[in-house]
């Protein structure tokens, strides 16, 4: 159900983020058939929290996922391809279970696919720690409009969108918003505002 004034529709709420993350969760699980060699890495900032209520959820169906062994975050900023052009940021941490991500299967999570860059450098960032046996891509939404050779295996939502609009994910962690009120919101004029 979309809501909101005429520039801003609320495009998922809480409840519709709880179960995508569900979903995902029993995905990962079925496409691995368990979670022997899985190692979920949430890309800062809002891939990190996703990352762990993914992993929160691996762990009640399968307890043999254990997040304090399996879970992380790999920071891609100095792997952008347009660190001269944009707003300069201080990195974040990257975090990697002691066994390293050499033969795992690895997931990286992050909230929005848009043009595929970030992942882009996420892969770069990743291949400088060792040699999964695989990765794979969760995102909570995907908006299109891929510049990259770039596809999540795992989608909570495919959003259509324009190139002139603006997807944000609000979540507790990162945004400080009670967890009812997480949610994904799309914004119609952003980019016009942008640009002008
Ligand atoms: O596919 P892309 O075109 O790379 O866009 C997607 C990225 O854009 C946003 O990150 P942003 O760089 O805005 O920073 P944030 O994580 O702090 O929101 C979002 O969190 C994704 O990581
Ligand atoms: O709409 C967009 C595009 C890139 N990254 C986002 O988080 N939202």
């Amino acid at each position: 159900m979309a809501t909101g004034s005429p520039q801003t529709s609320t495009v998922m709420s809480a409840a519709d983020i709880d179960r995508a993350l569900t979903r995902i969760a029993h995905e990962l699980v079925e496409a691995q058939r368990g979670v022997d060699e899985l190692i979920l890495l949430g890309i800062p900032s809002r891939g990190v929290p996703l990352a762990q209520a993914l992993s929160e959820r691996l762990s009640r169906i399968d307890p043999a996922f254990d997040p304090d062994s399996c879970l992380g975050s790999l920071d891609i900023t100095m792997y952008r391809d347009d660190l001269g052009s944009r707003a300069a940021r201080v990195p974040e941490p990257t975090r990697v279970p002691a066994r390293g991500v050499d033969d795992a299967v690895v997931v990286l999570v992050d909230d929005v696919l848009y043009s595929g860059r970030t992942v882009r450098a996420a892969l770069d960032a990743l291949s400088d720690l060792g040699r999964p046996r695989a990765v794979r891509l969760a995102v909570l939404v995907d908006r299109g409009h891929r510049e990259l050779p770039i596809r999540a295996d795992h989608v909570g939502k495919n959003l259509p969108t324009s190139r002139s609009e603006r997807v944000t994910v609000r979540l507790s962690a990162v945004d400080g918003v009670a967890e009812a009120e997480q949610s994904v919101v799309i914004d119609r004029a952003a980019a016009a505002e942008e640009d002008s």
